[in-house]
């Protein structure tokens, strides 16, 4: 089933629970408005080559809509579509006044210069200026992007609009980013497994973790749970994976990947086959990098007790059905990973206000947006008798359904 099937089935679903009005459901499943744009760009040595450029709005009954810019492969319509209907789910869970969207351009940023990856982004922007806005729709990075893709989109936006900082979050602090976002979504990783954890009398400390990924988002949840004592136990990313049962040195293994661009040949491990990861022995699991990598497939090898679904949708609904059966926690990628767009807003509000938050503030006011989820969530599920996904679903389609029919229909 591919992301947006199971997606739009987990939302049919949370309505059901819910007993939606069917208008409703229907009107709150269409998106706003899908863009798909073409993007050629002169590669250094002269030659042309042309990209496809997503935007997907899928709901702004709360807010602007929000959600980030991925550059990969495997980038498609569909895909797309998904995500930018998560990301509506997702304010709604954490209570931010937005809505919820998506971009993306299928290239894989590894094989382009930066030059190259800047004229890309540059005409991209060009291409869909006119259809987002700081109080209409605000970009922020995803997989493939970083505070300097955001960077460029600020600066080609500002040459049609004047200097607009809130045009996007997640950007170099230098041009009013927001201190602690780039650390974000992973730091809200960790505040949501701690209320988790909590739940059943455990403590990070005690616990071996595995994670899929190690870019902003693997990396820095990685680091934080380091921190608090946690054995990492496995990692991998694209160039391959590694083990200790003892725990990786994580600081050790960042510098490592820094200076050689590879997480294998770190002394302090073993290098393990990519493909193990999600099934290693380990309490915890966190995927963190691609869609749909837990599935049929698999899913029944998973050793994990809990997994925090720090990816978007990386579970699809044949992997959740049997991990439900097999007893694994599931803690959903809506309410898992929103700390990334609970700081983005904090960012917003800065650059609207012209006020820049100490990074105390940032982690402080994160915990708290985190742990408040939490306890919705925890209260949907009770007063649904539904597991943790549901209950993240219903708490965010409520929400959005209550705005909307708050606003009405008159023409
Ligand atoms: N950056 C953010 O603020 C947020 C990101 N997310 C989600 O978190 C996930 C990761 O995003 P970022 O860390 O920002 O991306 P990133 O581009 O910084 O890192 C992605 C990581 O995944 C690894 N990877 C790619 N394919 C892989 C594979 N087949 N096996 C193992 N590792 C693989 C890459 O090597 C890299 O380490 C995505 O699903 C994204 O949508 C969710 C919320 C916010
Ligand atoms: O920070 C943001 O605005 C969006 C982050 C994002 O794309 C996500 O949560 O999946």
């Amino acid at each position: 089933m591919n992301a947006l099937a199971a997606t739009n089935r987990n939302f049919r679903q949370a309505a059901r629970i819910l007993g939606l009005d069917s208008k409703i459901e229907k009107s709150l499943l269409i998106p706003f408005r899908e863009i798909k744009v073409e993007c050629t760009i002169p590669k250094d040595d002269g030659t042309l080559v042309s990209y496809v450029g997503f935007r997907v709005q899928h709901d702004n009954a709360r807010g602007p809509m929000k959600g980030g810019i991925r550059y990969h492969p495997e980038v498609d319509p569909d895909e797309v579509n998904a995500l930018a209907q998560l990301m509506t789910w997702k304010t709604a869970v954490a209570d931010i006044p937005y809505g919820g969207a998506k971009g993306g351009i299928g290239c894989n940023p590894k094989d382009l210069s930066v030059s190259e990856l800047e004229r890309l982004t540059r005409v991209f922007t060009q291409k869909i200026h006119d259809l987002i806005g700081v109080n209409t729709d605000v970009p922020a990075p995803d997989m493939g992007t970083n505070a300097q893709t955001m960077a460029w989109i600020l600066d080609e936006y500002s040459k049609f609009h004047g200097h607009s900082p809130a045009i996007v979050t997640g950007k170099p602090i230098d041009l009013g980013g927001s201190l602690g976002r780039e650390a974000a979504t992973g730091c809200g990783v960790v505040y949501a497994t701690e209320a988790l954890l909590a739940e059943y009398g455990k403590h990070v400390k005690d616990l071996t973790f595995a994670i899929q990924g190690f870019g902003n988002v693997g990396a820095w949840a990685g680091k934080l749970i380091h921190e608090r004592g946690g054995k990492v136990v496995a990692v991998s990313d694209i160039t391959g994976a590694v083990k200790n049962p003892n725990g990786l040195d994580i600081p050790a293994l960042l510098s490592h990947k820094e200076k050689t661009g590879k997480l294998i040949d770190f002394a302090g491990a073993d290098v393990m086959n990519s493909d193990e990861l999600l099934t290693h022995e380990c309490d915890v699991l966190i995927p963190c990098a691609l869609g749909g990598v837990l599935n049929r497939e698999n899913a029944d090898n998973v050793k994990a007790k809990f997994i925090i679904e720090a990816a978007n949708h990386p579970t699809d609904p044949d992997a959740d059905e049997i991990l439900s059966k097999k007893g694994v926690v599931i803690l959903p990628d809506i309410y898992a990973n929103a700390g990334g767009v609970t700081v983005s807003y904090f960012e917003w509000v800065q650059n609207i206000q012209g006020f820049m938050w100490d990074e105390e503030k940032v982690n402080r006011e994160l915990k708290k947006y985190m742990t408040r989820a939490f306890h919705n969530l925890k209260g949907m599920c009770h007063s649904h008798n539904c597991n943790l996904r549901m209950g993240a679903f219903t708490l965010g389609v409520n929400r959005v359904a209550r705005a909307t029919q708050l606003r009405g229909w008159e023409a």
